[in-house]
């Protein structure tokens, strides 16, 4: 059986508004995100797919529930979860290369060193060091290659389009090194072209360095294309509506869309998106 890496059970938000009514976010959320899973968050507007991706940061509380990684509480922001955002957030001052490095100096590597004991007894320890300069260049070199930027190493984020500092937030995301990946529609300010090269880039980063990823769209087809598992949000207060496993082979390219089975689970979920969107008073 798959490992479960992110457990998050009944768990309860509400936003305090100081005038006017509490925004109940999640209503008793519960779901299992295994070991390099790609899990998709799809779901009407409002209805908690950010709450829920910033509790599993670490960057927001609940009221009830629980949740953990590797069975233990998260309780704040940690290495092991990264978190890739819309806008980016790159330094402008610093080159692509730089904004990739930068998050290496917080992170110390795991470095195993002969020790001799008091009896002259060797053993082997962990212990944790610092990156080196070229350590750190050798890294940023590999996911700048990874992402298709070399010879951008030296610009500066002014002079790239946003599908190049989409590909540069990837990279540093990467490069930090963390289980799992959270994003919140990351490719949602791109025109459909790049969008459309960016998830093809995404999917071979993916399948190449296997890691968890939570990612949030409203675009269907993206996550049908990317994810192993599909989880449809109801509208507000948020609730797992229904989780669809899309059983379509890897790799995956966006020819996949033209698939027979790629439409079928793409029908079923914008259906059932549709319908919850219908339902919503307006
Ligand atoms: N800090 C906050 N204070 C009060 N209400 C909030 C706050 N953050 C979010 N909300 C409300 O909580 C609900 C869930 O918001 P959230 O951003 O998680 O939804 P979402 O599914 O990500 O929305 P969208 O798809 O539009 O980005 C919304 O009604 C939103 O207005």
């Amino acid at each position: 059986m798959a490992e479960v890496l992110i457990s998050i059970k009944d768990v309860h938000k509400e936003y305090k508004v100081e005038k006017g009514a509490n925004v109940n976010a999640l209503n008793g959320v519960t779901l299992d995100i295994e070991k390099n899973e790609f899990v998709c968050v799809v779901g009407p507007s409002g209805c908690g797919k950010t709450t829920l991706l910033n509790i599993i940061a670490g960057l927001e509380t609940f009221d009830s529930g629980k949740v953990t990684m590797h069975g233990q509480p998260i309780v704040g922001p940690a290495p092991e979860r990264g978190v890739i955002f819309q806008q980016y957030a790159l330094f402008p001052w610093m080159t692509v290369r730089k904004n990739i490095e930068y998050g290496l100096k917080f992170i110390p590597k795991p470095v195993q060193v002969e020790q001799t004991d008091a009896s002259g007894k060797k053993k082997t320890t962990t212990v944790m060091q610092k990156f080196t300069a070229e350590e750190k260049h050798r890294l940023s070199d590999h996911y700048i290659k990874m992402v298709n930027l070399t010879g951008f190493e030296n610009s500066f984020p002014k002079a790239l389009s946003g599908g190049m500092k989409q590909r540069v937030a990837i990279a540093r995301g990467y490069a930090l090194n963390p289980e799992v990946l959270l994003m919140d529609e990351p490719f949602g300010a791109l025109d459909a072209q790049t969008r459309a090269q960016l998830q093809e880039d995404l999917l071979k980063t993916w399948e190449k360095e296997k890691k968890t990823v939570f990612f949030i769209t409203h675009d269907v087809d993206e996550a049908v294309l990317l994810a192993s598992k599909v989880v449809i949000m109801s509208a507000r207060p948020g609730q797992i509506k229904e989780i669809v496993n899309i059983d379509l082979p890897y790799p995956r390219t966006q020819a996949t869309k033209l698939e027979e089975g790629f439409m079928r689970y793409k029908n079923y979920v914008w259906d059932t998106v549709y319908k919850m969107y219908l339902e919503i008073p307006k």
